[in-house]
């Protein structure tokens, strides 16, 4: 005998049990034990727990791949929206044939991502391979990603500064997540604006982790998109090929200047890898040279950043459309840890740790800044003993020691072991660097594995 209840489940595809009551619960397992249709509840309970999706399941929630039902066109193939039979809605990526990853390897790896689970970051719910199709089934997260609502359409003013600051913290702790606390240590590589969705309450979830792992190009179809995107990749890894957390914390800041500004990071080019950041700091400087005091030419920018940062004048830099609604002094510490990220030498920039504890700290707790290094001191600096109140932060433009933006800010950076600054996700994934003799772990010396 079925109950109304199991019959619905079945036919809904449900694992969760309903809501029964008492004595429902209780003969429930003698009642299964005579359904001839246990084996297949087995079967279904055990594939759903290896977060398995067969085929057949994926094409009626999409509608047969139905282009209505296409979501966007990505660089690893195109997604589409589904509804599963328990009602879950679903983004089902369905990845480009160009990958030469074998089919076992592809589960093995789908199995590993799949235990990745935080609050913001996109879960892997499971996938399915059928024929040469490898799919990836993810949580739907309703609302658009970062960059088309701060870029793409006229909706900036609805995330007001509160917002922001909030996906700005979302963000550190996924990345957090990924870097110390998963499974194994994940290194993102693409962290960018348009990999960070928002779900219907604002909250970010981090996309496309791990999809170095999940999708392996055929040396036939070089594509650097893969390895990272045009804007956001930290110079060591753009110029040298190493790869480590810290390469995640630089995009990471770039993603949290463009909330602060509203303004794209986009003026990037392959031939000048170390132009990304002086476009970046540019409009920023001459958003600031007006002030009269401090004219962009007077000095090293990162002198007049620090001026202005002592004089209070951080807030020019933020967005105007939310400018009523901004905190000041938060607006202060993003500034700070955006430009402390985006620091061209990985060292000096701060572990997702320091960044994540310093955003929960209440602003007015912070420690003041002191005046900034000169270019080339830094080094010297960090020889001469850090600690945990050491002074670092000196900020200069990536390849390069001119350009230098921004201010001291008393951190650990992720470069020695003081509280706040230990860095057990780089000790477990050590930085390994492409082309040379630690890509041996990436057996076609393209890319650096990613965990
Ligand atoms: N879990 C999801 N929930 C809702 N929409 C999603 C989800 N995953 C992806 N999308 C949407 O599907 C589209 C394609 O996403 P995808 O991540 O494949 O590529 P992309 O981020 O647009 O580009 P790229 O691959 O170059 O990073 C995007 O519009 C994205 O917002």
């Amino acid at each position: 005998m079925v109950t109304k209840h199991s019959q619905k489940s079945s036919r809904l595809g449900m694992t969760k049990p309903k809501p029964m009551s008492f004595f429902q619960n209780i003969i429930k397992p003698f009642k299964r034990t005579s359904n001839s249709g246990l084996e297949d509840d087995i079967e279904r309970i055990a594939a759903l727990e290896q977060k398995v999706f067969s085929f057949q399941v994926l094409v009626s929630a999409t509608k047969d791949f139905n282009p209505t039902h296409k979501l966007g066109q990505g660089g690893f193939g195109p997604v589409f929206k589904g509804r599963l039979p328990d009602g879950r809605d679903v983004a089902v990526k369905k990845l480009s044939q160009a990958s030469r990853q074998g089919k076992n390897e592809f589960v093995n790896e789908a199995k590993l991502l799949a235990k990745v689970q935080h609050r913001n970051v996109v879960n892997l719910w499971g996938y399915c391979t059928h024929g040469d199709d490898k799919l990836l089934v993810y949580e739907y997260v309703a609302n658009e990603s970062l960059d088309k609502v701060l870029f793409k359409s006229n909706r900036r003013s609805e995330i007001d500064w509160k917002q922001r600051f909030e996906i700005i913290t979302g963000i550190a702790r996924g990345l957090l997540y990924l870097h110390e606390d998963a499974p194994n240590c994940i290194i993102h590589r693409d962290i960018k604006a348009g990999n960070i969705l928002l779900d219907e309450k604002w909250v970010p979830k981090i996309a496309d982790f791990g999809m170095a792992r999940l999708y392996q190009e055929d040396a036939t179809h070089v594509n650097t998109r893969v390895a990272g995107t045009n804007g956001y990749m930290a110079p060591e890894y753009v110029m040298h090929g190493v790869l480590s957390v810290k390469a995640d914390v630089f995009s990471f800041g770039v993603v949290v200047l463009e909330l602060i500004s509203g303004q794209k990071n986009s003026s990037f080019s392959m031939r000048h890898p170390d132009q990304t950041l002086l476009d970046w700091v540019k409009p920023l400087v001459s958003l600031l040279s007006h002030v009269p005091l401090f004219p962009v030419r007077a000095g090293p920018k990162h002198r007049l950043a620090y001026k202005l940062y002592k004089k209070g004048r951080t807030n020019e830099i933020l967005d105007t459309e939310i400018a009523a609604s901004a905190d000041p002094e938060q607006v202060r510490l993003c500034v700070q840890i955006g430009l402390l990220s985006v620091q061209g030498d990985p060292h000096q920039r701060p572990a997702m740790r320091r960044i994540a504890m310093l955003l929960t700290r209440k602003p007015g707790h912070l420690e003041e800044p002191e005046r900034p290094g000169v270019p080339g001191s830094r080094y010297g600096r960090r020889r001469h003993g850090p600690s945990v109140t050491s002074s670092v932060g000196t900020l200069s433009t990536p390849g390069s020691s001119a350009g230098s933006f921004g201010s001291n800010l008393k951190t650990n950076t992720g470069s020695n072991t003081g509280s706040g600054g230990v860095t057990p996700a780089s000790s477990r994934t050590p930085t390994r660097s492409v082309g040379g003799a630690s890509s041996s772990s990436d057996p076609h010396g393209k890319r650096p594995m990613s965990y």
